[in-house]
């Protein structure tokens, strides 16, 4: 009789030392591999204030070109208290020849986001290729992130985003540290 609950024979990796090897595609972004957790701050001229958020960000991978991303934020109040849930997202990022990325982000607010750029050593800068809203999403037209490996601990993060007839322009900044958790 075969196993009811058998275990995945591949699971993600989350370290570039850990089984299975990267992928030699994967090369300028394994310092990303891992979980991250940090503070950052972001606004928009239609809203009445300034926020402050925490947020988790996890890369693995499973032997294959492409890293699985997902990131999860939550409001803070002026202790730094959690205030509420925010934003989250999940999605692939998929590594071509030269360090060209294409990335597949989606969010549960109704936006689906193709982005395209580069991953240099620990950079990756991604904007907008096509944005995709369910009939009931905010309307968001581009976006632009960049991704830093300030050291291999500390990760930065800052997004641009045109949306509600804006243009481009900041909505978040972010400091990552790495943790331990896979
Ligand atoms: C760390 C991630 C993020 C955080 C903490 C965050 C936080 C916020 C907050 C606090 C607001 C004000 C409305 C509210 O209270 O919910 C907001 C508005 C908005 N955000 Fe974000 N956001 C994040 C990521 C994103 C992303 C990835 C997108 C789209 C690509 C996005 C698009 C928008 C839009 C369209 C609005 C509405 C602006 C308006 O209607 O005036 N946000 N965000």
């Amino acid at each position: 009789m075969s196993d009811p609950a058998p275990k995945h024979p591949y699971p993600d990796a989350f370290r570039p030392d850990e089984a299975p090897a990267p992928h030699a595609l994967l090369a300028p972004l394994t310092g990303l591999l891992g979980t991250w957790v940090g503070r950052g701050r972001g606004g928009y001229p239609t809203l009445a204030e300034e926020f402050a958020y925490a947020q988790e960000v996890t890369f693995s991978h499973d032997g294959r070109p492409f890293l699985r991303y997902e990131a999860r934020a939550w409001l803070l109040d002026t202790d730094d208290a959690p205030l509420r849930p925010a934003a989250r997202e999940s999605g692939w990022w998929r590594l071509q020849p030269e360090g060209r990325v294409e990335a597949l982000i989606t969010q549960p607010t109704g936006i689906a986001e193709i982005l395209v750029g580069s991953a240099g050593e620990g950079t990756v800068e991604l904007s907008t290729h096509q944005m995709a809203l369910t009939p009931t999403a905010k309307e968001v037209t581009a976006s632009r992130r960049r991704y830093d490996l300030t050291d291999q601990d500390t990760l930065t993060f800052v997004h641009d985003l045109a949306a509600v007839g804006q243009p481009l322009q900041h909505h978040l900044a972010a400091e990552l540290r790495r943790t331990d958790k896979g």
